[in-house]
């Protein structure tokens, strides 16, 4: 029925203030009247529009991608929009883009690591996107091993310019994001050779196709890499490959902020650490784990909402079957998961504060806290998005058959998500990095050094203190076990930030005790998840692993009549969300069926190869018949 609220029931239960819980989702009233005004900007405008995303072949998407972001970017302009409301506008329009790297890497890149002299000259022209941009730094051989890479850029004194080239197959560069059919420029990562010396990876502006039109430049092969997994998803973006056949570029698009070469092929270096050439990797993963919460919360809005729409066995006398919500199992699985979204987004809150801070002692000269801030980021940004991942893929199953459906949204948002485990550093190898930052804090520890922030922790533990451990030994053979340590501490992490946003003042009635619940639910599962753990080592009996679960229990029935409200807060649109599962007035069968007759299959009662393929072989079972 049109018009009804069949969720109306559900909402009537909340005993919290949802007005008020939105803004605490959305970070402050003004935030949430921005998304407000911007989703409903994005939501009205038919060209944003994405339901058919998932039936285009890749040309005709990409191309209605290049219209779009072309069309938002005019709109930006008409309307003169703020930085935040473009940035809203992006997270609204819902479409991955060249445009995400440009603005997302390129720009930082230059911001992080170009001299004050390169940012005056390339900055303006990025920001008006007279140039675009993307972030070439993966080749064919190597992703994770950025010292690997072979790419090379030869200082040539005679002409003052490097020349970038590709030795070899491998060094190609491979996926960069926009590189394959957009991008003009590149912040390309390659080696640098002064003299037949080797003095590692540098980033270098190589420009790669004429601005006039948009032919590749003399020397660059450039193209698309092909299809990626899923329907629409990631295939609006033109991942790329690129390779360089003795490309000279002057000697000042090396980006010197780090170090330098002069005029005389000098190289120098600043008294910053090196590792700042990696600063846009950790400006970036922090970004990520700002958009987990995003993405979980998307899929267990869906469930939630269908959980609570769909109903299987349990009628007593002809009455209504028992809602899938109201089963334990149901409440086990999806509970934590929008516990996890919450936990994810005030950890994500508290990782932007973490990273401004370190940026503001960079300027300083302060470089104490890059180390925590390289681990901090790289750990949680592999914990949210691995759990991300994983939980959207549980919210589809928890929506049975009509999960697997496209018109949930929910295949199309895995496929689109789960890339994020891999790209920015593979979760395993940022854990393996998280792990010897926690190996290195236990060494100092012996040496008595005090550790502090998000390691303090460590200093509390008594047997640490006696424990003498040199980095390297060991660690390729334990490797396992540290990287689920690092998984842990980083957990300790999430559960800390969000038991200090309880600390907090929140006001509006009813919200804090969602919160603390919800909080509960977050640690109480992971204890559960991992219980064997704590009982082999003794930090839980079995009697409290059991009262652990029970109250565990409890807080599912405390949640269950607040869950629909619970994802209210969200403050997702229809158009957002773009999943029949999940629309906000539970109005699921009449628009299941419906949406099954607008399919491309259904536009002809009698499919195309029908004549050539069905019928010759129904014509083969007659006569067989009639024998
Ligand atoms: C107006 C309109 C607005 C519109 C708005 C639109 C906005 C859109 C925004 C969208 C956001 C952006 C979306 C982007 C989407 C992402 C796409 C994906 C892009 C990519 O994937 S780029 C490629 C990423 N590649 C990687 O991540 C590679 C992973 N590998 C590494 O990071 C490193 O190489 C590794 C594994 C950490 C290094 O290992 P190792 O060889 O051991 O290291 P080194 O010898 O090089 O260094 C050791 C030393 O350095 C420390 N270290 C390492 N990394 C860092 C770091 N990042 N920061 C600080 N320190 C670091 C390391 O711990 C070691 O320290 P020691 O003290 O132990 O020596
Ligand atoms: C959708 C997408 C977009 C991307 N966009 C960009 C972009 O814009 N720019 C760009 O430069 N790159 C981009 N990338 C590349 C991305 O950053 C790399 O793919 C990523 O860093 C992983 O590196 P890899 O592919 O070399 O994986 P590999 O390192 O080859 O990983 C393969 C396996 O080996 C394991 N492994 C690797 N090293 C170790 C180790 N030391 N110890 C234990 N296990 C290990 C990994 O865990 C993994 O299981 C993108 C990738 C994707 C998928």
């Amino acid at each position: 029925m049109e018009g009804v609220d069949h969720l109306a029931d559900e909402r009537k239960k909340a005993e919290f203030n949802v007005e008020a819980m939105k803004i605490v989702w959305a970070g402050s009233q003004h935030n949430l009247e921005v998304s407000n005004r911007i989703s409903k900007l994005v939501a009205d405008d038919p060209a944003f529009r994405k339901d058919d995303r998932t039936m285009l072949p890749r040309k005709e998407l990409f191309k209605n991608t290049l219209r779009k972001a072309a069309y938002a970017w005019k709109r930006i302009n008409e309307l003169r929009l703020s930085e935040e409301e473009a940035s809203k506008l992006r997270f609204y329009v819902d479409e991955t883009a060249y445009t995400d790297l440009h603005w997302g890497m390129f720009i930082p890149a230059i911001k992080g690591q170009g001299t004050d002299e390169q940012q005056r000259k390339w900055l303006p022209l990025a920001y008006k996107m007279q140039i675009i941009g993307c972030y070439a730094q993966t080749e064919l051989g190597h992703g994770s091993n950025v010292q690997g890479l072979e790419t090379t850029a030869t200082f040539d004194p005679h002409t003052d310019e490097f020349v970038i080239h590709s030795p070899t197959l491998t060094s190609s560069k491979w996926w960069p994001g926009g590189l394959g059919k957009v991008s003009t420029h590149a912040v390309t990562y390659a080696r640098l050779i002064i003299d037949g010396k080797d003095h590692g990876v540098h980033g270098f502006i190589v420009q790669l196709r004429s601005l006039e039109d948009h032919r590749p430049l003399p020397g660059i092969t450039v193209g698309d890499i092909g299809m990626k997994f899923g329907n629409g998803a990631y295939n609006t973006m033109d991942n790329g490959v690129l390779r360089f056949d003795h490309v000279r570029i002057p000697r000042n698009q090396m980006l010197m902020k780090v170090s330098q070469v002069t005029r005389e092929g000098k190289y120098k270096q600043s008294d910053v650490p090196r590792q700042l050439v990696y600063g846009t990797m950790v400006y970036v993963r922090q970004r990520i784990v700002a958009d987990a919460s995003c993405y979980l919360s998307r899929a267990v809005c869906i469930a939630t909402r269908y959980s609570a729409v769909r109903r299987q066995f349990g009628s007593q006398n002809g009455g209504p079957e028992t809602q899938v919500i109201d089963y334990k199992t149901q409440q086990s699985r999806l509970f934590p998961l929008l516990a996890s979204a919450y936990a994810f987004r005030f950890v994500g809150e508290w990782l932007e504060w973490l990273y401004t801070d370190v940026m503001q002692r960079l300027q300083a000269n302060d470089f104490s806290t890059l180390p925590e801030a390289h681990a901090c980021t790289a750990g949680l940004k592999s914990l949210t998005t691995s759990v991300t991942a994983d939980g959207i893929e549980e919210c589809r199953k928890l929506c049975g058959g009509h999960g697997y459906l496209c018109t949930s949204g929910l295949p199309e948002l895995f496929a689109v998500y789960v890339p994020a485990c891999t790209y920015e550093g593979d979760n395993i190898v940022l854990l393996l990095q998280v792990a010897r930052f926690l190996m290195k804090t236990v060494s100092q520890i012996g040496t008595g050094k005090q550790p502090v922030g998000t390691i303090a922790y460590m200093g509390r533990i008594e047997h640490l203190m006696q424990c003498r451990c040199n980095v390297q030994r060991g660690f390729a053979e334990l490797s396992a076990d540290l990287v689920e340590a690092a998984v842990a501490h980083c957990q300790l992490i999430v559960v800390s930030k969000f038991i200090e946003k309880l600390q907090q003042d929140i006001p509006g009635e009813g919200v804090k005790q969602q919160l603390e619940a919800l909080c509960g639910i977050y640690y109480l599962s992971l204890l559960h998840k991992h219980q064997g753990d704590f009982l082999a080592t003794s930090y839980l009996t079995p009697k409290q692993s059991a009262l652990a679960n029970d109250q565990l229990r409890a807080l599912y029935s405390k949640v269950r009549p607040n869950a629909i409200a619970l994802v209210d807060a969200f403050n997702y649109s229809d158009h957002f969300l773009s999943s029949i599962l999940g629309r906000y007035d539970g109005n699921v069968y009449p628009k299941l069926y419906e949406a099954a007759w607008k399919d491309p299959l259904n536009e002809s009662v009698v499919p195309d190869g029908y004549h050539e393929y069905v019928r010759p072989l129904l014509k083969q079972q007659l006569h067989t018949a009639r024998l």
